[in-house]
């Protein structure tokens, strides 16, 4: 089939590879002409595993083809996928005008019958206005239909979750729309599940919500363990085992954070209440979030009591590994916070330096080439993100290198007894009353 994705950012490019990857034919259009020039040339904006060959392979297939031109991408594909942004607002409703935008877009150049898909993370009505914009700015008699197919990809695994996604949501009340629908995902083997387009645009903000409510609950259980001794690994294998509940997304840590949960959350707190229906519980959800990052700070500035000018190393500057985003990143909140208090803060991170380099703070933060080389002389260690290749860092030349032996791991991802093994004092998320001297 000929598709159609505008908007060739993190959710764009991936699924637009994924759909080429399977056979489909995929124009990606971007307003963006430089993102346009850099994937024209092959190179890939986003770091993300598996992608660069992906998209490489289908542009030399001629089965991927990019252009800024949305005439073009609405003339050539009979489906149209939207995956443009939906950032908050500062009330935390979402900000609709990238989609309102969009859809005046394809509305001017729609010439003959086309699905019109919103993979963008909408509010739940968000459909009918399309719908309506499209019928207001297109020429009479044209023929379309709105379908929501939201996007349940995690980044960092973008590609595994689009080529065998748990399940495919497609909202819609056209059997002419959902035929193609279907057509457009048959290469997938993955569980379909047709809905009305309301209930297709309500998954996702439950569905994101839901899983930051699991975050937010084991957070809180952590300070439980803290207080009282116990572990929140063993706490977390021991519930997780109930296959009910499920050990996925019960890793503690310093909060969730990304481009995605903090907005999708506020939007779903905004949503409810624009309908008379508060969700109280989302609030509690989010100052779960807040508290666990301030009580994190908090010990580190009860162990070191000022900041100003300790050299401290940051190890993680992503929101999570195996990407670059560093959109929203709790890492890059710590590096601000620590920044804002004077301390003279070092960091590396596999992959994120350079996107990190693009916000102000990184102007008063040194950027090292090592783990190792970010601890050097460093007065304490701050674990803000799980990459694998801080978990095999030597702890003796770690030891050996930094002017005082203090590790505040964020992750939980070094173990505790090793660590105090090789002199450090470790403070963990969770993980009992393991001692941090203070001054
Ligand atoms: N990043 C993620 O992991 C996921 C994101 N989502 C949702 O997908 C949507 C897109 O998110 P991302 O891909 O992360 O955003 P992004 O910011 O990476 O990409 C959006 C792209 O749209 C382009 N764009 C904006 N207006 C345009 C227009 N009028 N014409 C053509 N291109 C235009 C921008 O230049 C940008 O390249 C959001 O609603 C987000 O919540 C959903 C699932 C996963
Ligand atoms: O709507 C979206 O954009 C996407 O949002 C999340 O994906 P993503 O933000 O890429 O990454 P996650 O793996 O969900 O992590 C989000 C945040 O939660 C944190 N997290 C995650 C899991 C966990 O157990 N504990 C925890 O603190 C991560 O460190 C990160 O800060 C969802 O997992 C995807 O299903 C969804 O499509």
């Amino acid at each position: 089939m000929k598709l159609t994705i505008i908007g060739s950012g993190y959710v764009g490019l991936t699924t637009g590879a994924c759909l080429a990857e399977v056979g489909h034919h995929v124009m990606c259009v971007d307003n963006d002409a430089r993102k346009i020039e850099t994937l024209l040339a092959g190179k890939i904006p986003i770091y993300e595993p598996g992608l660069e060959n992906m998209v490489r392979k289908n542009v030399v297939s001629k089965r991927l083809q990019f252009t800024t031109s949305t005439e073009e991408g609405v003339n050539f594909g009979e489906v149209i996928f939207i995956a443009v942004p939906t950032p908050p607002q500062p009330d935390g409703s979402v900000d609709l005008s990238f989609i309102e935008k969009v859809a005046r877009e394809i509305a001017v150049c729609l010439d003959s019958y086309r699905v019109i898909v919103d993979k963008s993370t909408v509010p739940v009505k968000t459909g009918e206005r399309v719908a309506h914009t499209i019928r207001r700015y297109a020429k009479a008699g044209v023929e379309f239909d709105v379908v929501s197919n939201p996007e349940f990809l995690r980044e960092g695994s973008a590609v595994d979750d689009l080529m065998n996604p748990d399940r495919i949501v497609i909202g819609g009340n056209s059997d002419r729309a959902l035929a193609l629908m279907q057509k457009v995902y048959e290469p997938f083997v993955a569980p379909v599940l047709v809905t009305d387009i309301n209930s297709a645009e309500l998954i996702k903000h439950a569905a994101n919500s839901f899983l930051a409510l699991k975050i937010s609950y084991i957070n809180a259980v952590s300070e439980i363990c803290e207080v009282s001794g116990a572990d929140v690994e063993k706490v977390a294998e021991g519930i997780g085992m109930d296959k009910r509940i499920g050990r996925s997304f019960l890793n503690a840590g310093l909060g969730y954070g990304g481009s995605c949960f903090p907005k999708d959350i506020a939007a779903f707190i905004a949503i409810a209440e624009q309908l008379g229906t508060p969700f109280t519980l989302l609030k509690e959800v989010q100052n779960i979030n807040t508290h666990q990052f301030t009580r994190f700070l908090d010990a580190v500035r009860e162990a070191l009591w000022v900041l100003k000018e300790k050299k401290i190393a940051v190890w993680g500057l992503s929101f999570k590994p195996n990407t670059d985003d560093v959109r929203s990143s709790v890492a890059v909140n710590i590096v601000e916070a620590l920044v804002a208090e004077g301390a003279d803060v070092t960091a590396y991170d596999p992959k994120a330096m350079e996107k990190f380099k693009d916000l102000p703070v990184s102007a008063k933060v040194k950027l090292a080439e090592s783990p190792l080389e970010a601890a050097r002389g460093a007065e304490a260690l701050i674990i803000a993100t799980e990459w694998a290749d801080f978990a095999s860092v030597d702890l003796a030349e770690l030891r050996n290198i930094m002017r005082a032996p203090l590790i505040f791991d964020g992750r939980n991802l070094l173990d505790p007894t090793a660590a105090q093994a090789y002199g450090f004092q470790y403070r963990g998320i969770g993980r009992g009353t393991l001692p941090v001297a203070q001054g």
